[in-house]
C-alpha cells in the first residue's frame, strides 16, 4: 500500500462557538488534485488553515508522506513542504513580481526560474508593482510563491475569488501540470464547481462540516443532480467507493 501525501482522519475543528468540521477523513495521493467542494461556510477554509496550522484540530490526525503533523507549528509544516496560498493572495501592493519570488522564508531559496517556467508571462512583468497587476496576474503571483518552494503539498484557497471564469480555466491547468510533473498534491477550495471539477481526480463535499460525498472529478461532473443535491438537500453520505445515492433513489 502506497503511503498518502495527506492523510486526514477523523478530524474535528472549531472555533468558541462550538466545532465547524466534524469527522472529516479526507486523503490526497502524491501528484494528484483533490477538490474541496461546498456551499458557504461549509468549513473548507478552516479545514485547510488547519492542514497548514493555522488552526489547531480539536480531534483526529493529519499526516503528510506518513508522519504525524501534530506538533508542528504552521511554520514547521511549511518547512515540511506545506504550501497554502490563502484566499485573497496575500500579496504585497508594492513589491515587484521579482521580489515576491525573491522572498526568502524560514531559509528556504526560492526556485524562481520553476516559477516563470509555469508562468511565463510574470517574467515579462518582473519589476511590476504586484499591486499593478491584473487580478489574474495576483493569482498567478501568489500560486507562483507557492510553487517556487517546490511544494510537496498545496492548498489552494478561491483562487477563483474576483476572476473570470475564462482566467480560472487559465490557471487551473497549470495547477494540475504541476501536481503531474512534481508529484505534488493538491487540495483545491473551490467555488467554480465544473471547472474544479475538470481539473481533479476526486472531490468531496461537505456540508455543514462534514463530507456528504466523495467520488471521482469526472463521475461528478456528469452527474450534476447528485451534486447539487449534496450542496442543498439532505440524505447522503460518503463512502470509500463512491457516493451513496439520494435516500430517496435507492
Ligand atoms: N475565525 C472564526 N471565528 C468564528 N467562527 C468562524 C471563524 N472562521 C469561520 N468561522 C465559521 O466557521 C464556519 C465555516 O467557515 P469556513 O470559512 O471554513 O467555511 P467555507 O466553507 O470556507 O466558506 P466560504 O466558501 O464562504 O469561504 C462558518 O460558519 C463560519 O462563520
Amino acid at each position: 500500500m502506497t503511503t498518502s501525501r495527506l492523510r486526514i482522519e477523523a478530524l474535528t475543528v472549531g472555533y468558541n462557538h462550538g466545532a465547524v468540521v466534524r469527522g472529516l477523513d479526507i486523503t490526497v495521493d502524491p501528484g494528484e488534485v483533490v477538490a474541496l467542494l461546498g456551499a458557504n461556510g461549509a468549513g473548507k477554509t478552516t479545514t485547510l488553515r488547519t492542514i497548514s496550522g493555522l488552526l489547531s484540530a480539536r480531534s483526529g490526525s493529519i499526516t503528510l508522506d506518513g508522519k504525524d503533523l501534530a506538533r508542528l507549528s504552521a511554520s514547521g509544516r511549511a518547512r515540511a513542504g506545506i504550501a497554502h496560498v490563502p484566499e485573497g493572495r496575500g500579496n504585497f501592493f508594492g513589491l515587484s513580481v521579482a521580489e515576491h519570488l525573491r522572498l526568502r522564508a524560514r531559509g528556504e531559496r526560492p526556485n524562481v526560474d520553476l516559477v516563470y517556467q509555469y508562468f511565463p508571462r510574470l517574467a515579462g512583468f518582473a519589476n511590476r508593482p504586484a499591486g499593478l497587476l491584473s487580478g489574474g496576474e495576483q493569482q498567478m503571483l501568489a500560486i507562483g510563491r507557492a510553487l517556487a518552494r517546490r511544494p510537496k503539498l498545496l492548498l489552494v484557497d478561491e483562487l477563483s475569488l474576483g476572476l473570470a471564469p475564462l482566467v480560472v480555466a487559465e490557471l487551473l491547468p497549470v495547477i494540475r501540470q504541476y501536481a503531474d510533473e512534481s508529484g505534488c498534491g493538491v487540495v483545491l477550495v473551490e467555488q467554480h464547481v465544473q471547472l474544479a471539477l475538470a481539473t481533479a481526480d476526486r472531490a468531496y463535499v461537505l456540508s455543514h462540516g462534514e463530507i456528504v460525498l466523495h467520488d471521482r472529478g469526472e463521475r461528478l461532473r456528469h452527474d450534476r443532480d447528485l451534486l447539487m443535491s449534496s450542496y442543498f438537500g439532505e440524505g447522503h453520505r460518503a463512502t470509500a467507493d463512491g457516493p451513496a445515492r439520494p435516500a430517496d433513489a435507492s
